[in-house]
């Protein structure tokens, strides 16, 4: 039987991530990669609206500000919502490597309580590559760049083809992101390199 490891510390044989050279300048914003993502989507009446940078090597930083809807507890930000930005924020890294992947495990520490109106400030980069598998890591600080650590998460992202969406997404939204005449944010919405 094969048994998959859950560890996330990355095997024997895994080496350090290589920025693409086509990669966006540390502190150049991303953009969403999808303007309906809950997670960076400017048209996402619902969702975080994380703001993203490149960062140096691969690593990425992110703003998030917890609004009253992503209340978990009276006044504090849901749990899920954390672990939400955290995995946007370590998926924004795909586009520094230029490649597509996709969260295969996700594991977060709640270290402090976040309340509503909290300036979330994310980092994360990539900490070791093997195949088609990234493990990458990021920190969510309240109160600064340098603030006290809030939540905190290590992932493994599993690279996949663009097929992975085609195969797997409502037709509807996949036909509507493929025949935007805007060739780019085709490519982003599926983090593709364009
Ligand atoms: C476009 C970017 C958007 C970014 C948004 C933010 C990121 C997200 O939230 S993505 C959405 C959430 N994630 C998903 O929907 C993924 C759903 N899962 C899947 O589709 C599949 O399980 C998938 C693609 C991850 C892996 O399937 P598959 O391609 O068949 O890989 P598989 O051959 O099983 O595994 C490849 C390797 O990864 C490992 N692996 C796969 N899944 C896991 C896992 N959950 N935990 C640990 N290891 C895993 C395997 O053990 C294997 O390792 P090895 O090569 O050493 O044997």
């Amino acid at each position: 039987m094969n048994v998959r490891t859950t560890s996330l510390t990355p095997p024997a044989g895994a080496i350090a991530p290589v920025r693409h050279p086509d990669a966006p300048a540390p502190g150049e914003l991303l953009g969403a990669h999808y303007d309906q993502c809950f997670g960076c989507g400017e048209a996402q009446p619902h969702g975080l609206h994380l703001a993203t940078r490149a960062g140096e090597g691969v690593s990425v930083t992110a703003r998030f500000t917890v609004k009253a809807a992503h209340q978990g507890a009276p006044g504090l930000a849901h749990g899920g919502v954390l672990a939400a930005a955290l995995d946007e924020t370590m998926g924004a890294l795909g586009w520094l490597l230029r490649v597509i992947a996709v969260t295969g495990r996700l594991e977060t520490d709640f270290v402090r309580p976040v309340p509503v109106d909290t300036d979330l400030y994310l980092d994360a980069h990539v900490v070791a590559v093997r195949g088609r598998k990234i493990y990458s890591t990021a920190t969510g600080r309240i109160g600064g760049p340098d603030g006290p650590v809030a939540v905190r998460a290590d992932a493994l992202f599993i690279e996949v083809k663009v097929d992975h969406f085609i195969a797997n997404g409502r037709p509807e939204e996949i036909n509507a992101a493929l025949s935007d005449p805007d060739q780019v944010k085709v490519a982003r919405a599926f983090e593709v390199n364009p």
